[in-house]
C-alpha cells in the first residue's frame, strides 16, 4: 500500500476512528483515501475510481463514520451495493469499526426475512447496507415507522456505482432515491473500479444552492492501466471439451495445489457442474451463484473465507467488491462479453498490495473477447505455460470425464434447473440472473 506518511488523523478522520482503523492495522491511507476523505469531509459529493483492492471501502466508510459522530442520533447514511454478499461485507465492516461508538447498522437485502428486516428498521439504525431490490420493496411496503428515517438520512453511497447505475437497477434505484432527501441536502458518494460513461456523466450534474462542486478522483488516469501492479495475467488457449480437466490439472498442480482460487463461470449450471466434479476429485470446493438459497450461499462464502474450501466456483455474483485476502488465484474459466467484467473478476485477488494471478481459459470463439479485454486494461497477456503436458492431461481426462458423468446425472436426478424456472417466474424477469 502507500508509504506516505500521512495519517488518517492528519486528513481529519476523528481520534476514536483512526484507533479502530489502527486496531486492523491500518495506518496509512491510499492514494483513493487520501484524495477523497477530506473532500467528502468538505462536504462535496464525490466520484471516486480506483483499481479493485485498493481500499475505497474504507474511503467512504471512514469520512461517514467521522460525521456520524460527531451527531450520532437517527438513520445517517445509505450505502447501496449490487450483491447481498457484498452488503454483508459492508455492513461487518461498519459495525467493526464503529463497536466502540455502539453503531447500529442494519443490512436489507434479499433472501432474509422481510419482517425481521422491518424490526431492524424500525429500530432506526445509524446506517443501512442494502440492495436496492429489497430496500424499494420496504420503501413500497412500509410505513413511516419503518422508513420514515430515510427522508433525513444525510449520505448516499452507491458503491460499485457503475452497475447500479445500469438498467438492471433502475427502477429499483429510482425508488430507493426518490425516498431521501433531494441532492443539495444529502451528500452522493459513488465509488468503482471501473468507472463508466453513465457514472462520469453526474460530474456534469449542476449542484444546487452554490454546495461545494462534485469532487471527482480517478486514479486509473494516472498510469492508464485498470488492474493492480501486483496482478499476473495469463491465458491458456483449451478446447471446449477438456476445459474441466485441465482446470483440475492446474487447482491440481504443484504451483497452485495450495492456493486458494475463485473459478469464475458465465452459467449457473456450469457452476454447478464444476463444482460437483471436483468434489467427486476431492477438491475441497464451495460455490456461489444466485440459483442457491441464500443460507447455502452465506455458508458457501463463509466455508471459503474460513478456508474449510479453497476452490470457490462462482458466476459474477461473486465478482464484485469481495474481499477474500487468501485468494491467489482467479481463474476465468469462462470469459464474460464485457471487459470491466474481468477487472472485477481478476481483482479478487492481488487485493492491498498482494500478489495474485488471473488465468483465462481461452477457446476459439473468445479470442476477439481476449482482445477487448487486452486493449481495456492497456496489458497484453503472456501465455500460460505451467500445465502443459498432453500426456498428463490426457490421463487426468479419463477420471474427470468420469466424475463430470456422475455429477451431470445426480443433478438431472435432483431436478437442478428446476428451481431456476420457479424462481424466474416468480421474479417476472427481473433481477440480476447470474
Ligand atoms: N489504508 C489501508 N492500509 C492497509 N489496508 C487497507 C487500507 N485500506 C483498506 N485496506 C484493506 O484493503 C483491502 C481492500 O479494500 P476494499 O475492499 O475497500 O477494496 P476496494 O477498492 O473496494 O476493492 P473492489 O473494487 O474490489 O471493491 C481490505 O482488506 C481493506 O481492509
Amino acid at each position: 500500500m502507500n508509504s506516505s506518511l500521512d495519517s488518517f488523523k492528519r486528513i481529519g478522520i476523528s481520534k476514536w476512528l483512526v484507533e479502530s482503523l489502527n486496531a486492523m492495522r491500518i495506518d496509512t491511507p491510499t492514494d483513493i483515501q487520501r484524495a477523497c476523505i477530506p473532500e467528502i469531509l468538505k462536504g462535496r459529493d464525490c466520484i471516486g475510481g480506483a483499481k479493485t483492492g485498493s481500499g475505497k471501502t474504507i474511503a467512504f466508510a471512514a469520512p461517514m463514520l467521522t460525521k456520524w459522530s460527531e451527531d450520532p442520533s437517527g438513520m445517517f447514511g445509505i450505502v447501496l451495493t449490487p450483491t447481498r454478499e457484498l452488503a454483508m461485507q459492508i455492513a461487518e465492516q461498519f459495525t467493526a469499526l464503529g463497536s466502540s461508538m455502539n453503531i447500529r447498522v442494519a443490512l436489507v437485502v434479499g433472501g432474509e426475512s422481510i419482517v425481521d428486516q422491518a424490526i431492524t428498521l424500525q429500530k432506526k439504525p445509524h446506517f443501512i447496507i442494502a440492495t436496492p431490490g429489497r430496500l424499494a420493496h420496504h420503501i413500497m411496503n412500509s410505513g413511516e415507522d419503518t422508513v420514515g428515517g430515510l427522508s433525513r438520512v444525510k449520505f448516499l453511497v452507491l458503491d460499485e456505482a457503475d452497475i447500479l447505475l445500469t438498467n438492471t437497477f433502475s427502477s429499483d434505484l429510482t425508488t430507493c432515491i426518490r425516498r431521501l432527501p433531494p441532492k443539495d441536502k444529502r451528500q452522493t458518494l459513488l465509488f468503482t473500479a471501473t468507472v463508466t460513461d453513465q457514472v462520469q456523466k453526474l460530474q456534469i450534474a449542476p449542484k444546487p444552492n452554490g454546495k461545494p462542486s462534485l469532487f471527482s478522483y480517478q486514479v486509473e488516469s494516472l498510469d492508464n492501466v485498470a488492474i493492480p501492479s501486483t496482478l499476473s495475467i495469463a491465458y491458456l488457449l483449451v478446447p471446449e471439451h477438456v476445459k474441466e480437466a485441465y482446470l483440475f490439472q492446474i487447482l491440481a498442480s504443484e504451483k497452485y495445489l495450495e492456493s486458494t482460487a475463485i473459478v469464475f463461470v458465465n452459467r449457473t449450471a456450469t457452476a454447478e457442474i464444476l463444482r460437483r466434479t471436483l468434489k467427486h476429485l476431492d477438491i475441497k470446493v464451495a460455490s456461489l451463484h444466485s440459483q442457491m438459497a441464500q443460507q447455502e450461499r452465506t455458508n458457501s462464502l463463509h466455508r471459503f473465507r474460513a478456508n474449510a474450501a479453497r476452490v470457490l466456483i462462482a458466476t459474477d455474483v461473486a465478482s464484485r467488491g469481495l474481499d477474500i485476502p487468501q485468494v491467489q488465484l482467479v481463474v476465468n474459466y469462462d470469459i464474460s462479453a464485457n471487459p470491466d467484467t474481468f477487472i472485477h473478476r481478476a481483482g479478487r485477488t492481488a487485493r492491498a498490495g498482494r500478489h495474485g494471478d488471473a488465468l483465462c481459459f481461452v477457446t476459439q470463439r473468445d479470442i476477439t473477447r481476449i482482445e477487448a479485454i487486452e486493449s481495456r486494461i492497456n496489458t497484453k497477456m503472456v501465455e500460460f505455460t505451467d500445465v502443459h503436458d498432453t500426456a498428463v492431461i490426457r490421463k487426468a481426462l479419463n477420471k474427470v470425464t468420469a466424475a463430470k458423468r456422475e455429477s451431470l446425472m445426480a443433478m438431472e436426478k435432483e431436478g437442478f434447473g428446476e428451481r431456476r424456472k420457479t424462481q424466474a417466474r416468480k421474479k417476472d424477469g427481473k433481477g440480476f440472473r447470474i
